[in-house]
């Protein structure tokens, strides 16, 4: 078939802004499909992390680029513990702050650039799951199913305070949803990748949908192209 990658494995991408559940759901259809995960938010999360704890100013792509490029990381999937140059990060990988810092290294092209073939090979068989910005629209234009999670920015953090403070953190509301906000706006307003729906994606909105229904959507677009 035109436009199939038949040499490739096959890849669920599911993009969308933050908090819109797109970690949550590309984990469960991992599991489902028995595919790979690929959390490619983690990879800028990492590089942002390995550029201040080598004191370098998130403003010199090159720079950025150049850890971003050399990153050491291991991951236990047992535990979840994240290792950057052999310190557990795996609390501080999480928190708005870094996703704030992760969000100004990924405006840089350098810094995209030195990620791109490491997202890719992620992508072996049976098959993988990509959750991030850009996995539809750039890092996997061919792959079978494209979804555009979505939400209003409200339930959106709304969603991220009560995760914050379930894992024991405090999170104030307002300026979560602040945030949130500004994250979005710069995802979504910078040159390369930006945070826009691949035109071949199907956009979900899960504003008043939970995890199961949400679940159910993705569920039904994937039998419909044969992924089960
Ligand atoms: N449809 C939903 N309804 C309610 N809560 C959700 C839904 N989807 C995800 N969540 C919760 O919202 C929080 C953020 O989800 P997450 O998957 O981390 O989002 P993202 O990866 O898009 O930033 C998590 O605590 C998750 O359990
Ligand atoms: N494919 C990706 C994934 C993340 N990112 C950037 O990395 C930041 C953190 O991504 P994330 O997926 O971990 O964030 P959340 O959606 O979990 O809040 C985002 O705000 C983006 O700026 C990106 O540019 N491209």
């Amino acid at each position: 078939m035109a436009g199939h990658a038949k040499d490739k494995a096959p890849v669920l991408t599911i993009d969308g802004p933050s908090g819109a559940g797109k970690g949550t759901l590309s984990q469960l259809m991992a599991s489902r499909l028995g595919w790979h995960f690929l959390d490619s938010g983690a990879l800028y999360r990492l590089a942002a992390l390995s550029a201040l704890s080598h004191g370098i100013d998130l403003d010199r792509a090159e720079d950025v680029a150049l850890v971003a490029a050399h990153l050491d990381i291991h991951f236990d999937p047992d535990s979840g513990q994240v290792l950057l140059e052999g310190d557990d990060v795996t609390r501080v990988l999480r928190t708005e702050e870094t996703g704030g810092a992760a969000s100004r290294v990924a405006a840089h092209t350098e810094v995209r650039q030195a990620l791109l073939e490491r997202q890719r090979a992620f992508r072996v068989a049976p098959g993988l799951v990509a959750d991030g910005r850009d996995m539809g629209t750039v890092v996997f234009p061919d792959a079978e199913l494209k979804i555009f999670l979505t939400a209003s920015a409200e339930e959106r953090a709304r969603r991220r305070v009560a995760q914050l403070r379930e894992s024991g953190g405090e999170a104030d509301f307002e300026a979560v949803l602040a945030d949130v906000q500004a994250r979005d706006e710069r995802d979504r307003n910078r040159k390369d990748s930006p945070l826009i729906p691949a035109t071949d994606a199907i956009t979900v909105d899960s504003t008043h949908l939970n995890v199961e229904a949400v679940l159910e959507a993705i569920m039904e677009q994937a039998r419909a192209r044969g992924l089960f």
